[in-house]
């Protein structure tokens, strides 16, 4: 009789809990806000998610930004791991919002129209207009001292970014990092941003560059992925949540372009 193999190895994943510019309703980007009130509570309900599901990691990946690492420590508090090694890299930050960081989501809308909006928002390779030295929060993202630690060469440090320019400074991470540590069976939890982990959505569903275009990622809720030898998935990702809890979640990251 031939043998069972159990070669697929798992790897979870969660977008930070609500930041107090997702609670604004702010395009934030690199802006480094910190988590809302329910943003921590998300946080401490997918480490609870965690903990009943059994999930133990070894090691954790974050971004350098705060709502992302201040979500990862939530969930290790609630779930029992609080002495996990946990490494901060800035191909995990989120997308490089541009001039649009700090704008009012709805009120970028009605001064340029839900078509380019959307197409800054959500389109696979057009990036917002960049960011100038001038723009109300360059210094506080340019010096921001987790970002001088842990971020980008001076060469590297974007102005704006597209899904396409997020995805080509994440993906060495993933290729380089996650996935050898994958083939070790080390059991990886990663926190990271909306358009960072869509960016790995993306290129382990083989989503195209049209359909990327309506994929939306909820806060807080860890999801998993099954991966082969080959580190494909068999299927799509898989929530910790409850269907109906999940669709809520993903439909008002959605709607937040979108008039009351
Ligand atoms: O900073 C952001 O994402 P994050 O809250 O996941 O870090 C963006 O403002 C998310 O906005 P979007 O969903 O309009 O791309």
């Amino acid at each position: 009789m031939a043998r069972k193999c159990s070669c697929s190895v798992d790897i979870i994943m969660v977008r930070h809990g609500e930041s107090e510019w997702n609670l604004k309703n702010l395009f934030c980007g690199w802006y480094d806000a910190d988590l809302s009130e329910s943003g921590v509570q998300e946080a401490r309900t997918a480490g609870e998610a965690l903990k009943k599901a059994g999930f133990k990691f070894d090691i954790a990946y974050t971004s350098v930004l705060k709502r992302a690492q201040n979500t990862l420590l939530n969930i290790l508090d609630v779930q029992g791991q609080t002495d996990l090694p946990i490494v901060k890299t800035w191909r995990l930050n989120e997308r490089h919002y541009g001039a649009l960081t700090g704008l009012d989501k709805l009120a970028t809308v009605e001064k340029y129209g839900e078509e380019q909006v959307a197409i800054w928002r959500r389109s696979f390779d057009v990036p917002p207009p960049p960011m100038e030295e001038n723009h109300q929060y360059y210094d506080a993202i340019t010096k921001n001292p987790s970002l001088l630690e842990n971020g980008p060469s001076p060469d590297e440090f974007p102005k704006t970014e597209s899904l396409k320019l997020t995805i080509e400074r994440t993906l060495p991470f993933w290729n380089d990092i996650v996935i050898p540590k994958l083939r070790a069976k080390t059991r990886i939890l990663i926190v990271a941003h909306g358009n960072s982990l869509r960016g790995i959505v993306k290129h382990l569903e083989r989503i195209s560059d049209q359909d990327i275009t309506t994929y939306n990622l909820p806060t807080g809720i860890p999801f998993k992925y099954s991966l082969d030898p080959n580190m494909r998935p068999s299927a799509p990702l898989e929530y910790l949540g409850e269907p109906d809890v999940v669709q809520a979640a993903i439909d008002k990251v959605a709607n937040q372009t979108k008039k009351k």
